[in-house]
């Protein structure tokens, strides 16, 4: 499953061809035209999810033959427990109650940046949005269209990327600029053996690899590696810190017996890269690397800046959540594959509040269009990271005794967070998680507090800002469907 849905390609009737990396996701990132969008999303669950829908069928019967082996009810029951946590799902329900009225709110924000450029033909105020236009090939991260949708377009831009290219910058100088952020706290540098042996972008040999980024342990101590075809772009500089923190996880607990090399839970692994992330994203940060020139502390670019944050990091929250209550039901049977696209489209509505652009069927099978599905990759793991992310984040700038708003926190050089973070990792999987989250923040739980703390300024601006337009939260039209295209 995971070959097919690496070699997938969506051709033109004129006969080129485009693999998701990097054709269509710059498609889907960047065109502002409704149909060329459709192309794009419509094509890619044609080639690559419509085709693994009978291998799924049959990889879900196995995976749960080895889970029930295992001792586990179902394999949906197997991944949960690797988080120890009795009341696991309940956790994640409360934590997602308490963030929805804010996802909400910027779910009805975008939706009017989107009716004012695609007209009432094709967005529905009232209504779900399209999930073709939010600027990512499965709405996940709506960073891509910050320029539909930015509060203040006079004030401080907050994107990297002309920057980026402008001067040059390639994969190499991305992985050394952020290597260069984890050894600025004192953390450890890349082995040389990780330079002559990852693969840092997309092979030009003709060799089809898997393009996912992806950090790989060889558990000898001494091999560390990391496969991405990276692009110069903004949102690559994060994914190149997100894969730098997995393999920073393996240097920091190699000389852990075999077994305890791994994350104090799977969130854990998923939100050390993020963390450091948060502070090279400040606008400070780029300003000091050289990415940003003008930068003003007032207001208007302070909400600009949170802005485009939670593009990424709140409209990501019901996606985070919804891959595996999918998934989990699948495994225990509440969703035979009679109803797969079905269910996947109800739960995209219910948390995301996302309709397809056009009629799905059974015919179909749109979850086999995202990696971590063909590829067997757990996905609640996210939704852990992006709220424990901001606990370390919130504890880091506290330990780096930073002073002011917790967005314009940057823990660059500071030894005490070198240190915080340093020592929860070493312990690998060799202590409850509870207890490496208390070593950092000083309680064992879960909370979206810090989260809402460093959103605050925006929560407070959006909701007077919806609350001028009369804007409805939610979807109550939930029945409404776009016009057909063109
Ligand atoms: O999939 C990834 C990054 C890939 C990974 O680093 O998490 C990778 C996934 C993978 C797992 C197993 C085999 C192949 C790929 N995970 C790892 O490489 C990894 C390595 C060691 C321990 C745990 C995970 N991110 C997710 C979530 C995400 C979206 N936007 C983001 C921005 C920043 C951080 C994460 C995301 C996604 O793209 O949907
Ligand atoms: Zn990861």
């Amino acid at each position: 499953m995971e070959t097919k849905y690496s070699i997938a390609e969506v051709c033109r009737t004129d006969g080129t061809c485009y693999p998701l990396d990097p054709d269509l996701q710059k498609i889907m990132a960047e065109s502002r035209d409704y149909d060329e969008l459709l192309f794009a999303w419509k094509g890619w669950r044609d080639a690559a999810g419509k085709i693994l829908r009978e291998d799924y069928k049959r990889y879900v019967e196995l995976a749960n033959k080895a889970a029930t082996l295992n001792g586990h009810t179902d394999n949906g029951a197997f991944w949960r427990s690797l988080y120890e946590t009795p009341t696991f799902e309940e956790d994640l329900e409360a934590l997602w109650k308490e963030l929805e009225p804010l996802y909400l709110n910027v779910h009805a924000y975008v939706r009017r940046a989107l009716y004012k450029h695609y007209g009432t033909k094709y967005i529905n105020l009232e209504g779900p949005i399209p999930a073709h236009l939010l600027g990512n090939m499965w709405a996940q991260t709506w960073s891509g269209i910050m320029d539909l949708v930015m509060p203040y377009p006079d004030a401080t831009q907050v994107d990297a990327t002309p920057a980026m290219v402008a001067q040059g910058w390639n994969s190499t100088r991305m992985f050394q600029e952020s290597d260069r952020f984890f050894t600025s706290m004192g953390l450890l540098p890349m082995p040389q053996e990780f330079w002559d042996k990852s693969m840092l972008e997309k092979p030009s040999d003709g060799r089809q690899v898997v393009c996912h980024a992806s950090a790989w342990d060889f558990y000898n101590r001494k091999d560390f590696r990391i496969k991405q075809c990276t692009v110069v772009t903004m949102d690559d500089l994060i994914t190149v810190h997100h894969e730098m923190g997995h393999v920073q996880y393996f240097l920091q607990y190699k000389d852990q017996p075999v077994s305890f090399r791994d994350g104090a839970n799977p969130g854990f692994h998923e939100a050390i890269g993020d963390v450091l992330a948060l502070s090279v994203s400040t606008p400070k940060h780029l300003q000091s690397i050289g990415l940003l020139d003008k930068v003003e502390s007032n207001h208007e670019s302070d909400i600009n800046f949170l802005m485009s944050m939670a593009l990424d990091k709140i409209a990501f929250l019901p996606f985070g959540y919804l891959m595996d209550q999918w998934r989990w039901k699948v495994f225990d049977g509440r969703i035979p594959s009679s109803e797969y696209n079905k269910e996947w489209w109800n739960l995209r509505l219910k948390y995301q509040g996302l309709c397809p652009p056009v009629t799905r069927t059974e015919d179909d099978f749109d979850p086999g269009a995202k990696f971590h599905i063909p590829a067997n990759v757990p996905y609640v793991r996210y939704f852990v990271s992006f709220i424990i992310q901001f606990q370390f984040h919130k504890a880091l700038c506290d330990a780096a005794n930073h002073v002011g708003p917790l967005h314009t926190c940057d823990i660059y050089q500071s030894k005490e967070a070198g240190k915080l973070l340093g020592d929860v990792m070493k312990l690998g999987y060799s202590k409850p998680w509870p207890e490496a989250m208390a070593m950092i923040t000083g309680q064992s739980k879960m909370s979206a507090q810090p989260l809402m703390q460093y959103f605050q300024p925006l929560i407070q601006w959006l909701e007077e800002e919806n609350n001028k337009n009369n804007e409805v939260r939610g979807w109550p039209n939930y029945n409404w469907k776009p016009s057909d295209p063109g």
